[in-house]
């Protein structure tokens, strides 16, 4: 049996977004996103499936937050949708929606629980869509405008901030993939996207430090661990490609000033290049206070010429995998987390960690054994983090509850507590009690 102690200010918490739960997508004053737009454009998202209702936390968040207490938890991450507070995206502000979000973290901090606020987690409206989107340098403005009004109005109620979720997510996924909103193929979208989303970065944080808001913020990256299949240079390349394009593409500019070298590089040599413009690196290149880190998986690497734009192949290793197909392998997590030293001892949260395991509700029960497995060995990851003297502040399951898991609708379920999608019933799983009794007790036990 080994017991993992953990520090007395550690920070316990889950994780979920705006249009993943709250569902009242026409309600309040909300403008549409462009996930409304992807959601309800048949073919993109499995089963015709959209965030009109998802979990209807807009309605139901009282009872979410009643779950939340009875998990303990003392910290909630969360994002705020940008269309309920200025539904075209940079006009008019909408008072009810500030309202909603009022009442919420005001629910929130009653019920002892620190609200740890994500501003833009994917959900842009879509009238700056319609003008191009983050390709367009006008959602730079539009994006600091809206924070600007959250930091104004939430200053001294919300102290801990992320500015933007997942932006490999955003640029990549979202324009070269594809698979997310708003479903591009096109490199060159991607950079533009990424670099324009970065100047809105640290343009926000700018603004945050010229209000003296009283609070930290940051950044929350998804990261991703790789390893090459063979020791060739090529698919040492490969996975080197892999890891830079979801952290240092990121994290390189805000806190070296540059672009990653070789992957900036990789993709000048196929004509590709960032829209650079004068003062914007210096503009990206905010100190900031901690960052956000999303791990859910890692990978084997291989160069392959026809694997798309990173000319990569992950290997199928023949390990467990979750639900969604993602191998559960948590070292990637310890090594990912010192890979990002060479930034310095920087606070570093968990905001998302989880499995997707879309085990049902029998006789009243979830009996998630699978989940409760995966968070084992990743938080036993964590301890090995803290062990070496690494500012490893929190961690936030992903997610308190099952929800709209974007391209896969809700037919993948990362939830502690099970949604029946028709009554909207709440259950919390096996896994939901297991993760109360860490909290309970900020120690977890593994045995033989
Ligand atoms: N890399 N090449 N891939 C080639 C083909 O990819 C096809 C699909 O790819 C991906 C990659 C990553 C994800 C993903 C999902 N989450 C979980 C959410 N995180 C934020 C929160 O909202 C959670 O719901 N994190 N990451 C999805 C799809």
């Amino acid at each position: 049996m080994t017991i993992f102690q953990f520090p007395n200010d550690f920070k316990w918490g889950t994780a979920t977004a705006a249009y993943q739960i709250e569902g009242a997508a026409k309600e309040g004053g909300r403008g549409p996103s462009i996930w409304d737009t992807f959601s309800h454009t048949p073919g993109r998202v499995y089963n015709g499936d959209n965030g009109d209702v998802a979990c209807d936390s807009y309605h139901r968040y009282e009872e979410d937050i009643e779950l939340m207490k009875e998990l303990g938890i003392n910290t909630y991450r969360f994002s705020i949708s940008w269309p309920r507070i200025i539904p075209d995206g940079d006009g008019e502000i909408n008072r009810e929606g500030l309202d909603y979000y009022h009442r919420f973290v005001d629910k929130l901090l009653e019920a002892g629980i620190e609200p740890f606020c994500t501003l833009y987690h994917w959900d842009l409206p879509q009238a700056l869509q319609d003008v191009g989107g983050w390709e367009n340098r006008r959602s730079i403005d539009a994006f600091v405008k809206f924070s600007e009004v959250m930091y104004r109005e939430f200053d001294g109620k919300i102290k801990y901030w992320l500015t933007f979720n997942e932006p490999w997510c955003i640029a990549f996924l979202s324009n070269v993939i594809g698979v997310h909103a708003p479903g591009k193929q096109d490199l060159q979208a991607a950079l533009d996207v990424a670099h324009h989303v970065l100047v809105a970065h640290g343009k926000s944080v700018s603004k945050f430090r010229e209000l003296g808001v009283d609070g930290k913020i940051g950044i929350a990256p998804n990261v991703a661990w790789a390893v090459p299949y063979s020791k060739s240079e090529e698919d040492k390349g490969a996975a080197d490609r892999n890891i830079q394009v979801y952290s240092d593409w990121f994290l390189d500019p805000i806190y070296k000033g540059s672009y990653p070298k070789p992957l900036y590089d990789w993709f000048e040599q196929s004509g590709h290049v960032p829209p650079i413009q004068e003062g914007d690196m210096e503009a990206i290149a905010q100190p900031i206070d901690h960052i956000g880190i999303n791990y859910y998986s890692m990978s084997v690497n291989k160069f392959n010429p026809n694997g798309g734009y990173l000319q990569m192949e992950e290997v199928d290793m023949g390990l467990t995998k979750t639900d969604i197909g993602w191998p559960v392998e948590s070292r990637g997590l310890y090594d990912v987390i010192h890979y990002l030293q060479k930034y310095g001892n920087i606070d570093i949260y968990i905001t998302e960690n989880g499995a997707c395991i879309n085990d049902d509700v029998v006789n009243g029960k979830v009996n998630d054994t699978r989940r409760i497995s995966y968070l084992q060995q990743h938080i036993a990851q964590i301890h090995r983090v803290i062990a070496d003297g690494i500012n490893l502040k929190g961690y936030m399951a992903w997610s308190l509850m099952d929800n709209f898991e974007w391209a896969e609708g809700y037919r993948m379920r990362f939830g502690l507590v099970h949604v029946d999608y028709r009554s909207l019933k709440r259950t919390p799983k096996e896994s939901f009690y297991w993760y109360q009794n860490v909290v309970k007790n900020n120690w977890m036990e593994t045995r033989k």
